[in-house]
């Protein structure tokens, strides 16, 4: 930490507010201006959860964002919901007594920064209320900004810190300084000693943030501590015990489980001792690593809250040594199998189609050869192994009843998927029971899935709501405000960019067939490639993804292809793809949490140029592209490209309607532009139905949880398989 008592020169050139130089006025003009009208625009209504979702989907800027199809609206505009004025007079109002410190601590050492830090958190231990000393708290955060990582906080994300330390979900732009931003509300509530916590999605992120934060926050007397997956019980409980602790959703979720896994074993032993009197209750050191859910930050908010929000994390109950004994007698069984012949070995029941092994069938299994983990599976079982795999090669067909496939999670693994026999379609994350799945694994020889047993069990969703202070950061919220509004009442506000964004939208472009859209696609790289602009193209899938590599290659358009197959080397591509003349090709979220920086050269010919190839069904995943180009006012175009083959409309409209615009998309010759508006319908629908799916999702769990309490168990850990 330095000593030096004079502050360190600024390098962004801003001066704090009032005592502005002449200088300085770029960097805080459009806030000045926005503050006036509005500095931080609500994406929805969101002070009011309990109101109806058409509600709050209808706010004004979201529907005027939507009728003019242009899903990257917002940021920079300012709009103004009547209703919600107070809050801003009333953010905009701390505004400005956080910068009446600032000229006071412009002059003080750092070694009087700490102590004031010092004294704020015996204040907030001493119950004086957080919101009482949020001015001089975020006036220090952002004054330690300055001096330790020559970043003084915007105005902007003052305000955006003023909001989320409120509990909402802020809207920024992507380059907009999310990180730094997180580092108000985190230090305001780390005050009271119960630790803040900042979530993101991956341990890379979590650790390059608090890294980066670090010096910030030791200026401040806060320690940081950092959650890695590989981390062992003594690292974490370190971590958590840190003022403020990054990790992901995924590891606070774990350690909530761990924990309370640990504290019901001790809780009953202690429970056992009391009652026999001779009990084994020892204190084995073992201690939980968390110490509570206070506030909880999380970074990229819609991926994790929403599309996430589903996801359990789940603790297993099955040892490896018994998985590792499983996982062999399923190999064993289909080695075995084809050796076994109807009627001889086995019969099968006319009515229930179930396959019994004969007497000899029976001891032709005992004399099978055995390895001693098969061995060690008990008789029964093996007949049942046997019996199984007899079936699955008699009925189980590759590329009829299932196709195998490289796993989307991990492309390098094969997986099973089953073929729905009634629509001929592929019947996406569906699995046969019984050991069926596994037998048809095992007789592919791709990796066995065996179930892990729960022993415990939290949805991410369920996680964050046990948090009593929840924020959330994103790019991209205002299209999901008011599920996360009604889901965890945390409003979305919009935080204007710190400069003017010169993003434009060009038209979108409609055609009948996917051939005739890739076609023009192409074209138009290759005319923006000829001008020296960065293209950025996303694609919906892989397989698009490569053919549009494809079809550049033909042209002799250099380029690189960045989706779920070469993650190596995600952030290497897109760091580059804002070079001179750079072709990128991407799948949707690939890419995510690095910066594209363009070069030098880059701007003056225009910026980036970014080709949306297909709806997604969130607009927000559209959003998150286009937000790729024109970062912190940097200049950057954008065009959507669409026709009437795509899946949104058949997600939108059913297959009956769908199949009728395909066959006008194949007689259609000429432009077809005017039907730009019938896709964001399409996706408006889509959005709403996976909206009431999740909605029944969540009712249906929170009514097992209270029948659960209600006869006594724990719904974490007394988990349905
Ligand atoms: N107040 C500030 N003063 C100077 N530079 C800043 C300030 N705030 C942010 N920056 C710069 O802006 C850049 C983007 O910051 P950051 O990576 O936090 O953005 P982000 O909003 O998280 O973007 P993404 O959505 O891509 O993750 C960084 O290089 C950072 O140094």
């Amino acid at each position: 930490m330095s000593d030096s008592t004079a502050p360190k020169p600024d390098p962004t050139g801003s001066q704090p507010n009032g005592t502005a130089p002449a200088g300085n006025a770029p960097t805080e003009a459009p806030l000045a201006e926005a503050a006036a009208d509005n500095a931080i625009i609500p994406a929805s209504s969101g002070e009011e959860p309990e109101s109806p979702v058409a509600e709050i989907a209808t706010a004004p800027d979201v529907a005027n964002q939507r009728r003019s199809g242009d899903p990257s609206a917002g940021g920079g505009s300012r709009l103004s919901l009547r209703n919600l004025r107070p809050r801003m007079v009333r953010w905009r109002r701390q505004l400005a007594r956080v910068n009446e410190f600032e000229p006071i601590l412009l002059k003080e050492d750092d070694a009087t920064i700490r102590k004031r830090s010092l004294a704020l958190r015996y204040r907030a231990m001493a119950g004086e209320k957080l919101s009482t000393l949020l001015p001089e708290g975020y006036a220090l955060c952002r004054e330690a900004g300055r001096r330790a990582l020559s970043m003084r906080h915007y105005d902007v994300q003052i305000v955006g810190g003023i909001g989320l330390f409120e509990g909402h979900i802020a809207e920024m732009q992507t380059g907009e300084g999310k990180t730094l931003t997180a580092t108000l509300p985190l230090y305001l509530h780390s005050l009271v000693g119960k630790g803040a916590h900042l979530a993101t999605v991956n341990d890379y992120l979590a650790k390059r943030d608090a890294e980066w934060m670090t010096p910030l926050f030791e200026m401040l007397g806060i320690s940081v501590g950092i959650i890695q997956t590989e981390d062992d019980q003594s690292a974490r409980r370190k971590s958590y015990s840190a003022a403020v602790t990054y990790g992901t959703a995924k590891e606070f979720g774990f350690d909530f489980l761990r924990d309370r896994l640990l504290l019901r074993a001790q809780n009953r032993m202690q429970t056992e001792m009391l009652g026999g009197g001779d009990g084994g209750f020892s204190d084995s050191g073992d201690q939980i690593v968390m110490r509570g859910m206070h506030f909880c930050l999380v970074d990229e908010a819609d991926s994790i809250l929403i599309d996430e929000a589903r996801t359990p994390l789940i603790i297993g109950s099955i040892e490896d040594n018994v998985r590792d004994q499983i996982v062999e007698t399923y190999k064993w069984g289909s080695k075995h199998a084809p050796d076994f012949e109807l009627d001889e070995h086995f019969e099968i029941d006319d009515e229930t189609k179930r396959y019994e092994l004969t007497a000899r069938g029976r001891s032709k299994v005992r004399a099978l050869p055995k390895n001693d983990l098969v061995r060690a599976m008990g008789l029964v079982d093996l007949y049942e192994y046997i019996e199984r795999s007899v079936k699955v090669h008699r009925e189980f067909l590759l590329n009829r009843q299932y196709v195998i496939r490289p796993s989307e999670k991990d492309p390098k693994i094969d997986e099973i998927v089953i073929v729905d026999e009634f629509t001929g379609r592929l019947a996406e994350g569906r699995k046969w029971r019984d050991g069926i799945h596994q037998a048809i694994e095992s007789k592919e020889g791709i990796e066995i899935s065996v179930p892990t047993g729960q022993a415990a069990r939290i949805t991410v969703q369920d996680l964050f709501l046990r948090y009593p202070h929840l924020a959330g950061m994103t790019g991209t919220a205002a299209t999901s405000a008011s599920e996360l509004a009604r889901i965890y009442r945390t409003p979305v506000v919009r935080v204007p960019t710190n400069r003017p964004p010169r993003r434009e939208q060009l038209p979108s472009k409609v055609f009948g067939t996917l051939d005739a859209k890739f076609e023009a696609i192409a074209k138009e790289v290759a005319e923006v490639h000829a001008t020296g602009r960065p293209v950025l193209i996303g694609t919906r899938s892989i397989d698009k993804s490569v053919l549009l590599a494809g079809m550049l290659t033909e042209l002799g358009i250099e380029h690189e292809v960045l989706n779920a197959n070469n993650v190596e080397r995600e952030a290497e591509i897109v760091a580059a793809a804002g070079g001179i003349g750079k072709v990128t090709v991407a799948t949707n979220m690939a890419g995510r949490g690095t910066d594209i920086k363009l070069a030098d050269a880059v701007e003056s010919r225009g910026g980036m140029h970014v080709i949306c190839t297909e709806l997604h069904d969130a607009a927000r995943i559209d959003r998150q592209l286009i937000g790729r180009c024109g970062r912190q006012g940097d200049r950057g175009s954008y065009r959507q490209y669409l026709s009437l083959d795509d899946d949104i409309l058949k997600g939108g409209y059913g297959q009956i309607k769908y199949d009728k615009l395909k066959n006008r998309g194949e007689a259609n010759t000429g432009s077809a532009d005017r039907l730009a508006n019938m896709f964001h319908r399409a996706q408006r629908k889509v959005e709403r139905r996976h909206f009431r799916d999740r909605m029944v999702l969540m009712h249906h769990e929170k009514e097992r949880k209270k029948m659960q309490r209600e006869i006594g168990q724990d719904p974490y850990l007394d988990t349905p398989d």
